[in-house]
């Protein structure tokens, strides 16, 4: 089902520049804001928003804690657009529709891609509250066949075989360590490896167990299949899990996570983000190498 539906070049393009026409910002950073993570556009300047409903082509959010707004906007001297809400495989969108937003973003002359999501922790040194940067993920959806690149390829964005390896940026995840260290919240931050699932049932005890042997850190239900679009067309990413809960791995423990608390851990954690977020992007240096001219 996921791999039948195709979005032809021309489709992204007529968003594009739909978006073109209705603000003057150029962005070259683009964030996609995880679930309770929406105020992460609240701190750009100059603001034009479009609901998800006004943007032809682009999917409609469904999941509480993702407002579905495009947000574009100044944030320290850079131009961004932000997603205060995004789209999930489980929401019954196919993974071209998820990711659908990315291909936007190329288009659009944007140039690094940073994702944020809310996870559960399968490593025994995450809490809830902390922050882990995502060093690299595991799609499960993708390792059997549910990617959203499957299908013709469209050489316009990018090869048939991209590689997967380094798709989480070396140089920005060193500049997030040392801007987390200057904030006086290294101790909350952690580097790991993330897993997609499909959802949306949280894990059973035994899928807990088998992730956590298999090395993973933290889980969730999103980001991989955007980061896979992305660094197709040759995005740069950075990546953020905000460790939302524990996941039950004990036939002991009678906790169980719903997602209000999720939710519930973004809002407290929404400062620190935010923090680590506007000065990363502060920092970070920009090739404009991706004018929406040339974009693809
Ligand atoms: O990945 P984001 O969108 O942050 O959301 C995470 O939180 C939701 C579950 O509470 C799931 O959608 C999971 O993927
Ligand atoms: N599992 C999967 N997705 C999630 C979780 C979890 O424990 N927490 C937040 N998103």
């Amino acid at each position: 089902m996921h791999s039948k539906e195709q979005i032809s070049h021309d489709e992204y393009q007529k968003t594009a520049d739909w978006l073109m026409s209705q603000t003057k910002h150029r962005p070259q950073v683009a964030i996609i804001c995880g679930s309770g993570l929406g105020m992460l556009a609240d701190t750009l300047k100059c603001q034009d928003s479009f609901p998800y409903s006004d943007i032809p082509g682009f999917p409609q959010s469904t999941v509480k804690g993702h407002a579905g707004r495009l947000v574009f906007g100044e944030l320290k001297g850079k131009t961004c657009v932000c997603m205060q809400g995004r789209f999930h495989m489980y929401e019954g969108h196919s993974l071209c529709k998820t990711t659908f937003p990315v291909r936007v973003f190329k288009l659009l002359g944007v140039e690094t891609l940073i994702v944020t999501n809310a996870a559960g922790s399968l490593a025994d040194g995450l809490q809830p509250g902390d922050i882990m940067i995502i060093k690299d993920h595991v799609n499960f959806p993708g390792l059997v066949g549910l990617n959203p690149l499957s299908g013709p390829n469209d050489e316009k964005f990018g090869p048939r075989f991209p590689a997967m390896s380094g798709c989480y940026d070396k140089g920005l995840r060193c500049l997030a360590k040392e801007i987390a260290k200057q904030l006086g919240v290294a101790g909350l931050m952690h580097e790991g490896v993330y897993a997609m699932v499909g959802g949306p049932t949280f894990e059973t005890i035994a899928e807990a167990r088998l992730l956590h042997r298999l090395g993973v850190d933290a889980v969730g239900m999103s980001t991989a299949p955007e980061v896979v679009m992305a660094t197709h067309c040759g995005l740069r990413v950075f990546g953020l899990s905000l460790i939302t809960n524990k996941v039950v791995k004990s036939y002991e423990d009678s906790d169980s996570v719903n997602h209000d608390s999720v939710l519930e851990v973004g809002r407290l954690r929404s400062q620190t983000v935010q923090q680590l977020v506007t000065e990363l992007i502060s920092r970070m240096e920009i090739n404009n190498n991706n004018t929406p001219n040339n974009a693809v």
